[in-house]
């Protein structure tokens, strides 16, 4: 075989899988699917031990992988990447451009409105109907739909029931995610590890709440939804705003618990934040600045700083380099504060965001990012599909988790029991004893009539619970179906 140079990320040759197998594979447009080990398909707790023992050293914050696990991760590269809305009236991503590697974190930040949510849901997939995307992306090198259980989805907003416990959502969840040649207590030893990661061991016994009652607090929430989304260990995970309502010791916290996971697991990382504070940054390895929908700077997080300096906007002493990104190319409030004025020339941040964008694209960075993606599209690799639990499991953990629901819902559950037998006892005492003459024909139909209508509009009562579950139920589709 022609010696090549390896790349930084290359998987440690075996046997069982030679170092060029997947790249080669990539190259002639044949993918290999070796039958994985069922331990390693499974991921199971026991089966972890051995993927970790495949790595010795991982320095996350370089980005430099020398051992990586034999499922070798997933990389993802988009070049050229448009986003219009479907009536052509707005582009809301202009040609841009990327990539993010195995045990990386890449943070895609830029000011509000400028197209970051927009730019995730395109890589994973799920953009709105109402918007159309045209560009190459490409999953270890090929356009490819994701395998089953390869990737996560953190939303914006928290979708979890009200009623439950911390413990119970991870449970059930665990449950439903991980597959059935997984044994229930290694289940349980995995939603452990990610109720520890996640920092959620004192809140396990509390319910979740909801609008109308109280629960655990919104960071918990953020948290708890990230720890349900990590139980499966995903090679690829996409967080929308992961620290959105935690304090900064707190993001720090979750920030740098994703980045090891990240590194251990060879879990690739795309993460929306807003803000993050200076010791959280410096977790990113990759940093992708947006601004109208342009890239401003995308590359090593570490080297923004000095991009901004060298294109005459450095970052006055003792302000954070998040903030002062944020606020040179935010021209939101220019308009209101006066800034703007209809016959004045470009406002600052207009100028900024002019000036980097095109000293990005002649810039060094633009060339070796372009580089970093042609390399990882040569590369190659192979995407082990997951097991997932059978139908039977899912109905009856579904369905057992809907009973927990109902039962504790007061309104849902115990109001409508006593509404159904008050009216119960109503009825069977005006129709009690009413014979089997001809006239007990007319009052056995009007009391049918009146039962059928009666539940029909009962059942009517049920839709918010019910719209509440469907919210859960379409984050399953999301990741069960959709994958
Ligand atoms: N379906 C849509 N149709 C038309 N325009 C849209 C649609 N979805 C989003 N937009 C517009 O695209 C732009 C980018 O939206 P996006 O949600 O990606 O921004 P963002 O950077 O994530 O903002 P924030 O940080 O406030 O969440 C916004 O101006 C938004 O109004």
């Amino acid at each position: 075989m022609a010696t090549l140079p390896l790349p930084c990320w290359a998987p440690t040759p075996s046997p069982s899988q030679p170092r060029w197998g997947s790249s080669a594979a990539a190259l002639t447009g044949k993918v290999e699917q070796p039958e994985p080990p069922a331990a390693e398909v499974g991921g199971a707790v026991g089966s972890r031990r051995g993927i970790h023992s495949g790595f010795d050293s991982i320095d996350h914050r370089d980005g430099r992988l020398d051992h990586i696990p034999r499922d070798g991760g997933v990389s993802i590269t988009w070049e050229d990447v448009w986003v219009t809305a479907a009536d052509g009236r707005a582009t809301i991503l202009h040609g841009v451009g990327g990539s993010a590697r195995p045990g990386q974190v890449l943070a895609i930040m830029g000011p509000s409105g400028c197209g970051k949510t927009t730019l995730l849901d395109t890589l994973a997939g799920r953009l709105d109907t109402d918007l159309r995307s045209k560009g190459d992306i490409r999953i270890n090198g090929r356009r490819q739909r994701l395998a089953f259980g390869t990737s996560a989805y953190v939303t914006q907003e928290d979708v979890l029931m009200a009623t439950l416990t911390v413990r119970e959502a991870i449970y059930y969840s665990a449950q439903i995610q991980l597959p059935d040649t997984m044994l229930l207590s290694d289940k349980l030893a995995r939603a452990g590890e990610a109720i520890q990661e996640m920092g959620l061991t004192s809140a396990l016994e509390t319910r979740i709440g909801g609008r109308t009652t109280k629960g655990i607090s919104g960071g918990q929430r953020k948290r708890l939804s990230i720890c349900l989304e990590i139980l499966t260990r995903p090679r690829l995970l996409f967080l929308d705003e992961p620290t959105s309502g935690l304090d900064s010791a707190a993001s720090f916290h979750v920030m740098n618990r994703i980045a090891d996971l990240a590194a251990r697991e060879s879990m690739t990382t795309v993460a929306v934040v807003h803000q993050p504070c200076s010791e959280v940054f410096e977790i990113f390895h990759g940093l992708c600045l947006l601004a109208c929908g342009q890239t401003i700077y995308f590359g090593p997080a570490t080297n923004a700083i000095e991009f901004f300096t060298s294109n005459g906007y450095p970052c006055p002493p003792m302000r954070n380099i998040a903030d002062h990104f944020l606020r040179t190319i935010n021209r939101d409030f220019e308009l209101e504060s006066g800034v703007i004025t209809i016959s004045s020339k470009p406002s600052p941040a207009d100028e900024a965001i002019d000036v980097l964008v095109n000293a990005y694209k002649s810039s060094n960075t633009s060339e070796n990012a372009k580089k970093e993606m042609h390399d990882i599209n040569e590369m190659g690799g192979v995407i082990i599909r997951r097991n997932q639990a059978s139908f039977l499991t899912k109905v009856f953990v579904l369905t057992r988790r809907s009973f927990v629901n109902m039962y504790r819902d007061v309104g849902y559950y115990w109001l409508r029991l006593g509404i159904y037998i008050s009216i119960g006892v109503c009825l069977g005492t005006i129709y009690y004893n009413f014979g089997y003459g001809y006239d007990s024909i007319r009052s056995r139909s009007s009391m049918l009539m009146f039962t059928g209508s009666l539940l029909t509009l009962m059942a009517i009562g049920g839709f918010p619970s019910f719209v509440e579950e469907m919210k859960v139920s379409d984050l399953y589709v999301l990741l069960y179906i959709w994958n």
